[in-house]
């Protein structure tokens, strides 16, 4: 087994001596992206027929191998070795813009910067958040009205924006400060999607660097007189909090968290929503099953103590998560040498994941690409074949810290939207999904909207 080295790892360049692993890199620089944003599940699944689960593979620059299958999975995220650096595996992308936060930590670094954001999703947090939620997601619903063609995933990207500018910053939505922070998140995560990664003016990668740099300099401004509020804002938590000494977080781990924080929280959910609704859309009998539950629920919004009372919706958007993962690829670097499916890993090699590929694998989900919540309850039960066979939200050290929040923000959608609305894909939605900058329908998701109350 493996020992964990004393070298600085971060000091050392990706390891590309992979000759003895099948497959191949794909074409200099651009690799095997194309047919990958092209149609994601498809090409995983012939590397995996042709290659198995351990194969050679270049994405966007990277040259490392490819994991498929849950043992793999597991192998990674429960490793206790140190063998994988998640910050090795996502400085060329994600670190771009999000040095420092938390899934760019590794090990001791990770624990200590974890524990600064949890106090911000403890039950007493997430009590007050509930309460903001649900009347902040119910005048956007109720806005909606009846219309034969409405786009849904720019109406829910909006509502989810605005909710999350209240929640994790204490902004109203039509405070001008809140306008600038959406907008600058915006600028930044489309910097994700530069090609130019040097600072020349008019690329999209100057802007998302001037943006990021505003996006900072305005939560460091704030952070004093939040420390002295007695505001319930994730942010207020998280400058509240204290370290084991006593002492508190630094200001620049406090820009991390707040800077990643939108990202990681917001497309994600609009991303998973979009397709539960793609789906919901289609299957009117489990629409209905899902509205039979939140009418159960006889109140104008919800409690805490209520969103145990839905899992059907529960399973519903995890459902939706198996088939489309709002986070399509995971990256690790390992630190050591060590041994993955049967193949010696050398230190430094980068490892793609892709949660899709292993969340359709007929060994573990009967029939897999149908969407059908009745799988994940008695007596099928799929999700228990294996312990990774889902990995929607990850797993291991960096399991998003952001799952309950996302499930409570789901259950309010839900609870708003169906005791109102019956929905129906329009007639010329199109099947087509997008992978790339973010998991969606490429039309947008046009639907047909019938007030029922
Ligand atoms: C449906 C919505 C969401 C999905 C599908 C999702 C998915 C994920 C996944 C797969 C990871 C692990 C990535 C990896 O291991 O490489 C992750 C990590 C993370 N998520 Fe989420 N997420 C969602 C919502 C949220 C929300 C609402 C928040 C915050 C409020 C959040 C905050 C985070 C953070 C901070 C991490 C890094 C955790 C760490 O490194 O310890 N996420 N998320």
């Amino acid at each position: 087994m493996a020992t964990a080295l004393t070298h600085d790892y971060r000091e050392h360049k990706d390891n590309h001596d992979l000759k003895h692993i099948p497959g191949t890199f794909g074409p200099p620089i651009i690799g095997h992206t194309f047919p990958l944003v092209r149609d994601l599940y498809g090409t995983i699944e012939k590397q995996y027929r042709t290659f198995g689960p351990v194969s050679r593979f270049g994405l966007a620059g990277f040259k490392g191998v490819l994991l498929i299958g849950p043992d793999l999975f597991q192998q990674v995220y429960l490793d206790k070795d140190k063998n994988f650096s998640a910050e090795m595996g996502y400085r060329g992308s994600l670190g771009r813009y999000y040095r420092g936060a938390l899934l760019l930590r590794d090990h001791e670094e990770h624990k200590f910067q974890r524990r600064m954001m949890q106090s911000a999703f403890k039950n007493d947090a997430m009590k007050g958040y509930i309460d903001t939620m649900g009347p902040m997601i119910g005048e956007a619903v109720e806005s909606w009205g009846d219309t034969p063609n409405m786009k849904f995933f720019p109406a829910i990207k909006q509502n989810l924006l605005d909710v999350a500018g209240k929640i994790f910053v204490g902004l109203d939505p039509d405070n001008a400060e809140a306008d600038k922070m959406n907008q600058a998140f915006t600028d930044v995560a489309n910097g994700m999607m530069g090609i130019i990664t040097a600072e020349i003016p008019g690329t999209k990668h100057y802007k998302a660097k001037k943006q990021e740099r505003y996006l900072k300099g305005f939560y460091r401004s704030l952070i004093e007189e939040r420390r002295k509020g007695d505001g319930k804002d994730t942010f207020t938590y998280f400058v509240k909090e204290k370290t084991e000494d006593g002492e508190y977080f630094s200001d620049e781990d406090i820009e991390s968290a707040m800077s990643f924080l939108l990202f990681a929280a917001h497309d994600t959910t609009t991303s998973a929503l979009s397709h539960l609704m793609y789906y919901l859309g289609q299957d009117l009998e489990t629409q209905q099953r899902l509205r039979d539950e939140v009418m159960a629920i006889d109140k104008e919004f919800l409690e805490y103590e209520d969103l145990d009372k839905m899992p059907l919706a529960e399973i519903a958007v995890k459902e939706a998560l198996r088939l489309h993962p709002s986070v399509m690829m995971m990256q690790r670097r390992t630190i050591n040498e060590c041994e993955l499916g049967g193949y010696r890993i050398p230190a430094d090699t980068i490892l793609f994941m892709t949660p899709m590929h292993t969340q359709r694998m007929a060994e573990y989900w009967d029939n897999p690409e149908k969407f059908d919540i009745d799988r994940w309850l008695e007596p099928r039960m799929e999700h228990k074949r294996h312990s990774f066979s889902f990995v929607g939200f990850g797993g291991g050290a960096h399991k998003c810290i952001g799952m309950h929040f996302a499930l409570m923000q789901v259950k309010n959608f839900l609870h708003q939207f169906l005791r109102r609305y019956e929905v129906k894909l329009a007639d010329h939605a199109k099947p087509d999904m997008q992978t790339v900058p973010l998991p969606k329908p490429s039309d947008d998701l046009p639907i047909v909207l019938r007030k029922i109350a």
